[in-house]
């Protein structure tokens, strides 16, 4: 599982490092790194190094100064170098002193449009973490004219360091080094970060120095270690029985793609109960149907809520299944439910856990607001309220914890949106909930192979829920076998 530290934590952890290490020697480690990945840039989009011309995009603090170093190896290898300097009386004074002396140039504004033109490759040294809102005019300015690649030094100017939120002009770059520590933005926003290499500078992170990360990722071991494999001594009961409260007259296929999901994600039993049991039963015989939660018989844990409906009889599946002592996913009508009937979370077993598993409008029905730009924020306390594990759906599926953690997941692509892929969403997660899994780890697990199943389904073209569910066992064969191979963090 990969961490991801907030920006007051990595600058907590740097200043340690700084305070017992020789001055300017992080920031030329930094800036070598920087080089290196701004060669192989040149080589990989001009064939070569020597020769080519690379322009610095400089600000008033230590991003500007790792920009300058930077510029002052690039110097050394052969490269023309230029700068720009957007605030030249706070340019940091060793890194220009530097640039200098290596023969680097200072561009001056006439000669701006001549060098973004000519430029091969561009250095964002604009501001890092200490970044407050978009880029400023001046230098939104410079950007606006660029077309060469952009090598960002820690993170794309612009775009919140800790939210990945673009509010205004921002940097677009095609690959990012950081230094570290991944921030969130390289998890929240990494379509402005492209391609981010990481250089480790030993930095104190982690519970063993008293800081846990803002954010988690998880690795396909991960997702692989906890999917459920049935052993030897396994039944069809002892892996887990799944029961999906889902589907209405209006909306049978709700329940036909939640319980469909529940069936090809996870092995063992499927209980279905509703009005779409005929549906359900002619889509997937495997699954023992009925016509009411009251009569479904055993299970493990529910996935409640897709085409459920929100008026009474939705209301009482929903209070029904959290009155049952196992773990409740609840999804779509059932985040409604509990957010204009929250009286129904008084049927809730305290000690069994709850997933609410809203998208954008849902979220803004339980609590009031939409997201907003801070969407960890907001799911952190949805799910501290609630007492519930929130999985915030989006581009970047979230996942919060009552107490405090975060998953972010990784998208691949956006071929998920598209009608009933929650419902299959929803299935999934209840078969892993069934499963014992813990629920925040459930929840994490569920996105990444939804995620993964949305890709292969998909293949580069529109794709259906349907389809995203038939996909769900390949994306599993695909998790366990890249674990195998040993690509841990693909
Ligand atoms: N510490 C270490 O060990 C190491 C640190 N390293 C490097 O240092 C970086 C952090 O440097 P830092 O703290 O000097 O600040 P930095 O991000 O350059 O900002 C400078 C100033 O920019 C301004 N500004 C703010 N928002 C803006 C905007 N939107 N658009 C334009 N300008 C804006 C604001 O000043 P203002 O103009 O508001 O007075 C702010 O103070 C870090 O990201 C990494 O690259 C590496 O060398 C490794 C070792
Ligand atoms: N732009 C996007 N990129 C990636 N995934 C997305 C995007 N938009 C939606 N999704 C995913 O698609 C699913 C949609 O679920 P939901 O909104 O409940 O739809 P439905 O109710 O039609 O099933 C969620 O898992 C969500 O994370
Ligand atoms: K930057």
């Amino acid at each position: 599982m990969r961490g991801v530290w907030t920006t007051a934590g990595v600058r907590e952890a740097e200043d340690e490092v700084l305070a017992r290490t020789p001055d300017g020697a992080l920031m030329q480690r930094a800036a070598h790194a920087v080089a290196r990945r701004a060669a192989a840039m040149l080589t990989e989009h001009t064939g070569g190094v020597s020769g080519r011309r690379v322009l610095l995009v400089v600000g008033a603090g230590n991003n500007g100064g790792d920009a300058l170093w930077a510029g002052a190896f690039l110097r050394n290898r052969g490269v023309g170098v230029g700068a720009v300097l957007l605030a030249p009386e706070k340019a940091h004074a060793a890194g220009l002193a530097a640039f200098r002396r290596s023969g680097g140039r200072v561009v001056s504004e006439s000669d701006v449009p001549q060098w973004t033109e000519r430029a091969e490759l561009v250095v964002d040294g604009v501001v890092g973490i200490s970044a407050r809102g978009p880029l400023r005019p001046a230098a939104a300015d410079v950007f606006d004219r660029v077309t060469a690649p952009v090598l960002a030094v820690d993170l794309p100017s612009g775009v919140d360091p800790d939210t990945g939120a673009v509010d205004g002009p921002a940097v677009h770059a095609t690959a990012t080094v950081t230094f570290g520590a991944r921030k969130p933005v390289h998890l929240l926003n990494p379509g402005r970060c492209g391609d981010v290499t990481l250089v480790d500078l030993g930095l104190p992170l982690g519970a063993e120095h008293g800081r846990s990360p803002e954010l988690r990722q998880l690795d396909v071991a991960d997702v692989a270690a906890a999917w459920p494999v049935p052993g030897p001594e396994d039944d069809k009961y002892t892996q887990g029985v799944a029961g999906i409260a889902a589907g209405s007259a209006t909306y049978p296929g709700a329940a036909v793609l939640a319980a469909g999901a529940a069936v090809r994600a996870t092995s063992g039993m499927v209980r279905y109960a509703g009005p779409a049991a005929d549906e359900v039963r002619s889509w997937w015989p495997e699954v023992v149907a009925t016509g009411s939660v009251a009569d479904a018989g055993r299970v493990q844990a529910w996935a409640a809520g897709p085409g459920l409906g929100t008026g009474r009889d939705g209301c009482d599946v929903l209070a029904h299944v959290l009155g049952q002592g196992v773990p409740v996913c609840a999804d779509a009508d059932a985040i409604t439910l509990v957010a204009t009937r929250p009286e129904v979370l008084d049927a809730r077993d305290p000690d069994t856990p709850l997933v609410l598993t809203p998208h954008d409008g849902e979220f803004a029905r339980l609590t009031g607001d939409r997201p907003g730009a801070d969407r960890v924020a907001a799911a952190r306390a949805a799910a501290r309220r609630f007492d519930a594990v929130v999985l915030l759906k989006g581009h970047h599926t979230l996942v919060a914890a009552p107490d405090g953690r975060v998953l972010v997941n990784r998208p691949r692509g956006a071929w998920l949106a598209t009608a009933g892929s929650g419902d299959v969403l929803s299935g999934i997660l209840g078969g892993l909930l069934a499963a014992g899994l813990d629920p925040w780890l459930a929840a994490g697990a569920a996105a990444d192979v939804h995620a993964r199943a949305g890709e292969i389904a998909a293949a580069g073209v529109p794709t259906s829920a349907s389809q995203v569910l038939m996909a769900v066992p390949e994306a599993i064969r695909q998790v366990r076998a890249l674990c195998d191979d040993g690509s841990s963090g693909a």
